[in-house]
């Protein structure tokens, strides 16, 4: 993985957030086979607040979060700044990285059973990002990990399981308690609940609720699953083709998406229980295009139920879509709402008022 400095954004008037992540360029490859996985991503996090980050499979949602923390392969180039409590995880050295990594920030993969380590005991497992960094003696290490089991559900014995004799929600929470033991102040949750039943995810997803408010941490959670977002964060970013096209309040984003991809993936995922007409789902027809051919224009525009002839040549930035909002569609004005027409187009009414 290679780091590119690029020029600064201008520092923020207001107090330093938590994380800042300015013009974000993640590239696999290089030269024509190049991927552009994410392409020119701003977000800011502050502590105590949840994003959540929307998007298809391929959007380059993974590779985001895993950009965060420096954790790509080789073969990615990144550009921009990642600034976690205004040090750049970009520029700095190895030995200040591995420090940063579990006490700064951590991850929570999707799917437990492959990031856990099937051979070793699950107490071993959470003792061991608390000995790397030097916090406690084996023994103080191992009784911590007990008491991270039990604050995140699971009685202290179990720490002496083999990751087979839990179940898939047990095993998640393993996850959450090893991401806690080195108390990061950011958490990151890459599709927490993938693979869970709905009675199981509900439940991992209120205690990582509850975790995040008690310790004021900040959290990123990834999912393809914009209903599920909107019921856990503060805000939303959607993803499309690399590049976020939509935030604001998860809440209205969900609602009231400004974008057509973000209405669309509304549409696709509704809340459990709310199987209204507004939120019946809808698919979404065609697949996020390969990164390494993106349409011209706007790229979603070839999938884009409101296209104009002009969104086949003319891309678009994030502009305001009201108070604490943003959109990348040329549709979009601050007092505009796009929404899902009735055939699964989208209906653009703009207030005058
Ligand atoms: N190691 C890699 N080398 C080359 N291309 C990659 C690599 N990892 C991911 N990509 C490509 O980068 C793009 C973004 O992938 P990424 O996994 O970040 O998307 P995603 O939104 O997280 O999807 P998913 O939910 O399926 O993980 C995809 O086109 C993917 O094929």
């Amino acid at each position: 993985m290679t780091a590119v400095k690029t020029e600064s954004a201008p520092k923020p008037e207001t107090g330093q957030p938590l994380l800042d992540v300015r013009n974000l360029h993640v590239t696999y490859g290089s030269g024509a086979s190049s991927v552009p996985a994410v392409r020119g991503v701003d977000l800011r996090v502050e502590a105590g607040q949840k994003l959540g980050i929307a998007g298809e499979s391929g959007c380059g949602k993974s590779t985001l979060a895993l950009a965060l923390l420096r954790l790509l392969p080789a073969s990615a180039t990144l550009s921009g700044e990642i600034l976690l409590d205004g040090e750049d995880i970009l520029t700095m050295k190895w030995g200040r990285l591995r420090a940063v990594r579990w006490a700064g920030a951590s991850i929570v993969f999707q799917g437990a059973m492959h990031s856990l380590n099937a051979v070793h005991r699950i107490g071993d497992q959470i003792a061991e990002p608390i000995l790397l960094h030097g916090r406690a003696t084996p023994a103080a290490a191992h009784r911590r990990a007990g008491e991270l089991l039990e604050q995140v559900g699971l009685p202290a014995a179990r720490a002496d399981a083999y990751p087979h004799e839990l179940s898939g929600g047990q095993r998640q929470r393993v996850m959450i308690a090893m991401a806690l033991a080195c108390d990061p102040r950011l958490i990151i949750a890459d599709e927490p609940t993938t693979a869970l039943d709905v009675m199981i995810q509900a439940q991992i997803l209120r205690l990582i609720e509850q975790l995040v408010s008690d310790q004021d941490l900040g959290l990123i959670m990834i999912s393809h699953d914009l209903a599920v977002l909107s019921d856990t964060c503060d805000r939303l970013s959607v993803m499309y083709a690399g590049r976020v096209v939509e935030e604001g309040p998860a809440k209205q984003v969900y609602e009231n998406a400004r974008h057509p991809y973000g209405s669309a993936l509304s549409a696709a995922f509704p809340r459990i229980g709310d199987l209204s007409s507004r939120h019946a789902p809808r698919g979404l027809p065609g697949d996020p295009p390969d990164p390494s051919a993106l349409p011209s224009g706007c790229t979603f525009h070839p999938r884009c139920p409101a296209a104009l002839d002009s969104c086949a040549t003319e891309d678009q930035e994030l502009r305001p879509a009201g108070p604490s909002r943003r959109a990348a569609c040329v549709l979009v004005e601050p007092e505009a709402t796009v929404t899902p027409g009735p055939h699964g187009g989208t209906e653009e009414a703009r207030s005058t008022s």
